[in-house]
């Protein structure tokens, strides 16, 4: 039982304030033109401070601004909206329009993801999977080779001239067929603002990448929480004739839930998107699930072709046991390291009860990552053994200084 395990670990992060948990990310801004909404000018605080310093410096402080009010604006119109303060709620949502809306914050985070401060938090999960990514994209080459195996195989089987008499004749080589090799990885970004972030890697993945406010044609338009389920009746929770995904992608998106219910009932959601296989990890020798058997047919050739990463770059920290599928979750590390309401252990409790086991955990002073098995045999043991299922609201780690940052599950 993960209470007993208590699987997260404890950090010694600097975590003080929610205000400054902002993300990191990628995007190289030359391309964003964020620095005219965002970017301030202005001299120098010392002589040997360099101009991306101070630029990167100056934009940090105005995106967490930027961000910090959006989200600020986001509660108290979810609050206004609950209690039925109907002119309140029409106030606030004009506040939010001036101030640039859903637009403008995810600018402000695009910038906040620049490869200056810290790169794409993608980077972490592909890292996490390398192994399952290293096995797809070997497994082309070993598939032609095992081809041309079988070809000299085939072509091994020869008759002793005149002679009819089967029992002399050598029997032909039966090659074992090739193993089918493990179909690319279908990951669901959910809040997504880029298109080309770490997690498009040739042969290993198809990423399918939604957002409330799309600000690429890669990404679609939708609330995760109306996101039709992969068996959706109508059949709209199919992509690329195949159900379900072995990765999704939760990063920065928890946090942006402005009430602790909603966030309780996205992290429940996330478990209805996986595809049935409990598909092992590289070392397994499995056939892929008959569903998921023919995915690589539906691999556009264009497709993957941005944002590569170098996997030989990084480091594998994976183990090689289990860890598909799997729910990748970032949040900004004072959330759980410095709330009243949420801990890591408590939320290794929450997480158990849904489903789902800590694969790898990392905070680093920002940000708080984690990576999540997801076996539905899992809470099917954990209620068998009495397991808390419904975490209301409760105070877990008082103290001055601390935040209120919580999860529900009812
Ligand atoms: C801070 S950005 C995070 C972007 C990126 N994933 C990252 O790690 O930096 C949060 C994004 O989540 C999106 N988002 C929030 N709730 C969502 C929902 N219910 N469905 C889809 N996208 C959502 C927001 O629109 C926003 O673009």
């Amino acid at each position: 039982m993960a209470s007993k395990k208590s699987r997260s670990k404890n950090t010694s992060a600097s975590t003080k304030s929610l205000k400054s948990g902002r993300p990191p990310l990628l995007l190289p801004s030359s391309s964003s033109g964020g620095g005219k909404v965002l970017g301030v000018g202005g001299p120098s605080s010392t002589s040997t401070t360099t101009t991306a310093q101070r630029t990167s410096s100056i934009s940090s402080r105005h995106t967490r601004t930027v961000i910090r009010r959006h989200h600020t604006l986001q509660k108290r119109l979810s609050r206004a909206r609950a209690a039925g303060d109907l002119g309140l709620a029409r106030q606030l949502e004009l506040e939010l329009e001036a101030s640039g809306g859903l637009a403008t914050y995810q600018l402000a985070s695009t910038v906040g993801q620049s490869a200056e401060r810290g790169g794409d938090s993608s980077r972490v999960l592909v890292q996490w999977i390398k192994d399952e990514l290293d096995v797809r994209r070997k497994s082309r080459p070993r598939q032609q080779r095992n081809q041309k195996d079988q070809d000299r195989n085939s072509s091994t089987t020869f008759v002793i001239a005149g002679d009819d008499d089967d029992q002399t004749r050598p029997k032909k080589q039966k090659a074992s067929p090739p193993r089918p090799p493990p179909p690319p990885l279908r990951i669901l970004e959910i809040g997504a603002l880029s298109t080309t972030n770490a997690l498009n890697v040739v042969d290993a993945t198809q990423v399918r990448r939604i957002d409330l406010r799309s600000s690429a044609s890669g990404i679609e338009e939708i609330d995760f929480m109306k996101f039709p389920l992969p068996n959706d009746p109508t059949g709209k929770g199919s992509w690329k004739n195949q159900k379900g995904y072995d990765v999704l992608s939760l990063s920065l998106v928890l946090n942006y839930v402005p009430d602790a219910h909603g966030r309780g009932e996205m992290l429940k959601r996330t478990t209805l998107f996986f595809t049935d296989s409990t598909s092992d990890s590289s070392t397994s020798t499995s056939a892929p699930a008959l569903e998921n058997k023919d995915r690589n047919q539906d691999v556009p050739d264009d497709e993957n072709v941005n944002g590569l990463v170098d996997l030989d770059d990084l480091d594998t920290t994976t183990s090689g046991s289990k860890s598909l599928p799997c729910l990748f979750l970032v949040l900004p590390a004072p959330t759980i390291h410095n709330s009243r309401y949420l801990t890591p252990s408590h939320l290794d409790l929450i997480m158990s009860s849904l489903g789902y086991t800590a694969r790898k955990t990392k905070t680093t002073q920002k940000l708080h990552y984690s990576l999540w098995r997801y076996d539905p045999t899992e809470k099917d043991r954990w209620v068998r053994e009495g397991g808390q299922t419904v975490f209301p609201k409760k105070e877990i780690n008082p103290g001055a200084g601390r935040n209120n940052f919580c999860i529900i599950i009812d």
